[in-house]
C-alpha cells in the first residue's frame, strides 16, 4: 500500500494512505536513505510503501519502502554531532511571515531564509503580514521590500491574519500543497494557520500538550490537512530551517540575481569580494543589484554561524 507519513516519532510513523486511512507503522528492519546519515530514516512528508500486519487484535503497518524525495529540511542532531534529523520531506512551499517593527525582520533574516530554501529546493513566499498596523511610510517600505524580492523571483504578499486582509489568495497558493510557515516568533504564524481554518487551532494544542510532559522533550514535527485542500507541517521548537552546510564558493549560487551574473565575472570561482572585474560589484555600483542583498551575502561567506543558529532556534 502506498501512504503518506503525516507524523514521525523516530520509532513509530503515522501514515495515510491513499484511500484515507491513517496507520501506526513502523519500520521494516533497518534501511538507510543513500547519502544521509540521519537519526531518523522516515519523515513527515514521505511517501511510503507499507504492508498490514494483524498480530493479535492489533493491526499495525509496516513500511518496507520511501520514496524518492523532492527535498527535505535538516538539522544536526543535538548529541551525535555527526547524525543529521530530517524534520520534514516533499515540501512545496515555504511561507516566510514578514513584519516591519513588531517584531522586526531584517533582510538579513529573509535573505537567510532564502538562501536556504535556494539550497533545500524548496520555493519561496514572503508574506508581509498585520498590514492593517502600517502607516502610509511603513506601507511604502513593504512595497519597496516586496518590489525588491519579486524582481529576484519570489512571490511576496501583503497580508493580514488578523483582519483577513488576501488569506484568500493565501489559501489559492496552498491549493493541494505541502506548505511550511517560518518567522520570527510573534510574526503571526498561529494566527495565520487559525485564520485558514479555525478549528486548527485544537488539534495543534493537543499535540503541543502532549510534548509538554516529558522533560526532555523532543519535539517532532506532524503534517495536519486543513479542509479547503492544502497541508501544512507545524514543527514545534523548530522555528526555521536547519543549517545547510555549504561551501563559500556556492552561497552566491543561492542568490538568484548574483548567480544571473556569475558567468560575467572574470574568474569563474569568483566571490564577488574582493576579485577585479566582477559583474556582481559592477551591477551593485550601477545599482542594479540590491546593496541590503550584497551586505547578507558577505555575512554569510564570512560566516556568522552562531548568530544565524540564534535566528533559527527558539531558546529553551
Ligand atoms: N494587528 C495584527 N495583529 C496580528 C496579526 N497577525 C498576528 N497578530 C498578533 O500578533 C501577535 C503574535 O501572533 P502569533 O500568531 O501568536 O505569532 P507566532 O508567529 O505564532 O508566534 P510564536 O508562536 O511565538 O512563534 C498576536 O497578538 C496576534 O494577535 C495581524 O495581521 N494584524
Ligand atoms: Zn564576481
Amino acid at each position: 500500500m502506498k501512504g503518506l507519513v503525516y507524523k514521525s516519532t523516530g520509532s513509530w510513523y503515522t501514515v495515510k494512505s491513499n484511500a484515507g486511512k491513517f496507520y501506526d507503522c513502523r519500520i521494516k528492519g533497518k534501511f538507510r536513505m543513500e547519502g544521509i546519515k540521519s537519526t531518523n530514516p522516515v519523515a513527515v512528508g514521505d511517501t511510503v510503501e507499507f504492508e498490514i500486519e494483524t498480530i493479535g487484535d492489533e493491526t499495525i503497518g509496516i513500511i518496507s519502502k520511501i520514496d524518492k524525495r523532492d527535498n527535505y529540511i535538516i538539522r544536526k542532531s543535538v548529541n551525535l554531532s555527526k547524525q543529521t534529523h530530517i524534520i520534514a520531506a516533499n515540501v512545496d512551499i515555504a511561507f516566510l511571515l514578514v513584519t516591519l517593527n513588531n517584531p522586526p525582520t531584517f533582510t538579513t533574516f529573509i535573505d537567510r531564509f532564502l538562501v536556504t530554501t535556494e539550497a533545500y529546493h524548496i520555493k519561496a513566499v514572503l508574506l508581509f503580514n498585520k498590514i492593517d498596523t502600517y502607516n502610509e511610510d511603513e506601507i511604502l517600505e513593504v512595497k519597496y521590500l516586496a518590489a525588491l524580492y519579486r524582481s529576484i523571483g519570489y512571490e511576496c504578499l501583503g497580508i493580514s491574519a488578523e483582519t483577513g486582509k488576501n488569506i484568500d489568495k493565501v489559501k489559492e497558493m496552498m491549493q493541494d500543497k505541502v506548505v511550511m510557515f517560518s518567522g520570527h516568533s510573534g510574526v503571526g504564524k498561529s494566527t495565520l494557520a487559525n485564520a485558514l481554518e479555525p478549528t486548527l487551532e485544537l488539534k495543534t494544542k493537543k499535540i503541543s500538550a502532549q510534548h509538554s510532559q516529558g522533560q526532555h522533550t523532543t519535539t517532532f514535527a506532524e503534517m495536519y490537512d486543513l479542509d479547503f485542500g492544502a497541508k501544512i507541517i507545524d514543527t514545534p521548537g523548530i522555528k526555521g530551517f536547519g543549517v545547510v552546510e555549504m561551501e563559500k564558493e556556492e552561497i552566491g549560487d543561492y542568490f538568484p540575481e548574483f548567480f544571473a551574473l556569475k558567468q560575467e565575472c572574470k574568474f569563474n570561482n569568483c566571490l564577488h569580494i574582493e576579485e577585479p572585474k566582477c559583474a556582481v560589484k559592477d551591477a551593485l555600483e550601477e545599482d542594479k543589484l540590491a546593496w541590503s542583498r550584497y551586505k547578507s551575502y558577505v555575512q554569510i561567506v564570512e560566516g556568522d554561524e552562531e548568530h544565524f543558529r540564534k535566528d533559527i532556534y527558539e531558546k529553551k
